[in-house]
């Protein structure tokens, strides 16, 4: 089945290639993209399904307040960066992964511990459904953060081809979940709604077309953005399919390159260079890491006590009380009744919050129960 599935997937791409891109070709593409996205995803749960219950399972369990992985074609230097940022080795790593060149590190910052794996081997091929492939990629789709090591050494096509490879499996880089809502409906038929007029070629035309060749004939579009695509529209079809994860681009070897392409590269956005023969960037990488995944710090106190300020409660930014008490215990919002919250959240210190209180990082906190 996986065979038909990869000829169809063959043969939409040989005909988009063929298809010149220009206004009478627009509407016909934006329907073979649709379809690509369906067969893609059709090859993925199929690949799924088939490997179901297999023991060389790779899916890692996620320990600590967040997880990063590594992403890189071989030899740019992924393990030689792990070593270098993480401390402790995970205890089940070794036997999990003998069969693998992978090992979960953990990277200690702030009081954080965060989670760092190098994913074996690349990506590539995983579009189409090769080997160990989509076993990385669903755990690549895990992620808090995604840190694609690139060898400063090397043309900038690996960038390009791991972006697309990442693009085809559904996970989308440094980009917001388009501002589209979409209905499915029982009865009514396809409802299309802009905001303002759209500045793209998506119009309520190219929505109809898509949807009919998803077979969803009931269905309420509000497109909110009017630079909104026809690719986010399918990505919005296609949502449980869809993950949107920042990326630090960090490329290895400046050692080995003119100051003036060091300083080239540095100058990208979500960049950092660094070198780890020579030492040089380290800090930089683990500051920037912790600087992407936007994580709080909140420092517990008990009635009469000093805060604690060796052992925070790292949560991701925006989390509530509740979260606080959920990263704690299950079932400890059961009991809880109030919390006394000093820092930049409170209103005046300390404040008496309910569970949908908002933290910030460094707040400190006091927690009563019932
Ligand atoms: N010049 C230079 N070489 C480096 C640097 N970092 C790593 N290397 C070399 O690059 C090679 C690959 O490094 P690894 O850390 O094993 O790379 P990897 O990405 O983990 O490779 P795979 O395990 O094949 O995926 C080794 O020979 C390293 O000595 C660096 O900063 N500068």
């Amino acid at each position: 089945m996986a065979m038909g599935i990869t000829e169809r997937i063959k043969a939409v791409e040989d005909e988009m290639a063929r298809t010149q891109k220009n206004k009478a070709t627009e509407y016909h593409l934006g329907l073979l993209k649709g379809k690509l996205a369906r067969l893609r995803q059709q090859l993925l749960s199929d690949e799924a399904n088939s490997s179901g219950g297999g023991g060389q399972g790779f899916e890692v369990s996620k320990s600590g307040d967040a997880r990063v992985v590594l992403i890189g074609y071989p030899s740019v230097g992924k393990s030689s960066l792990l070593g270098k940022v993480t401390t402790t080795k995970s205890e089940i790593a070794h036997y999990a992964f003998t069969t693998l060149t992978s090992v979960p590190g953990v990277l200690k910052y702030q009081g954080a511990e965060i989670q760092v794996v190098d994913l074996p081997g690349i990506i590539y091929g995983a579009s189409q459904g090769k080997g160990r492939g989509r076993q990385v990629v669903a755990t690549a789709r895990t992620a808090d953060l995604v840190v694609m090591v690139l060898d400063a050494t090397k043309s900038e096509h690996q960038r390009a081809s791991l972006e697309k490879e990442l693009e085809a499996v559904g996970i989308r880089l440094n980009k917001e979940k388009p501002n589209i809502s979409f209905k499915k409906k029982d009865t009514g038929g396809v409802k299309v709604t802009f905001t303002s007029p759209s500045k793209t070629t998506l119009n309520e035309d190219s929505i109809k077309m898509i949807l009919k060749d998803y077979r969803i004939h009931n269905a309420d579009i509000l497109v909110r953005d009017d630079k909104c695509t026809i690719d986010d529209f399918i990505d919005i079809i296609n949502d449980q399919h869809r993950n949107y994860i920042k990326c630090l681009y960090v490329f290895n070897k400046i050692d080995s390159v003119s100051l003036e392409e060091v300083d080239r590269l540095a100058r990208q956005p979500n960049t950092v260079v660094m070198s780890c023969e020579m030492d040089l960037g380290m800090e930089d990488v683990v500051e920037e890491i912790w600087y992407q995944l936007n994580l709080s710090r909140v420092f517990t106190k008990k009635r009469g006590v000093k805060p604690d300020f060796t052992d925070p409660l790292v949560v991701r930014c925006n989390s509530t009380v509740g979260d606080l008490c959920h990263s704690i215990h299950r079932d400890f919002k059961d009991q809880f009744k109030y919390a006394l919250v000093w820092g930049s959240s409170a209103k005046h210190s300390p404040q008496k919050c309910g569970l949908n209180h908002k933290i910030s990082d460094e707040d400190v906190v006091s927690l009563f129960t019932k």
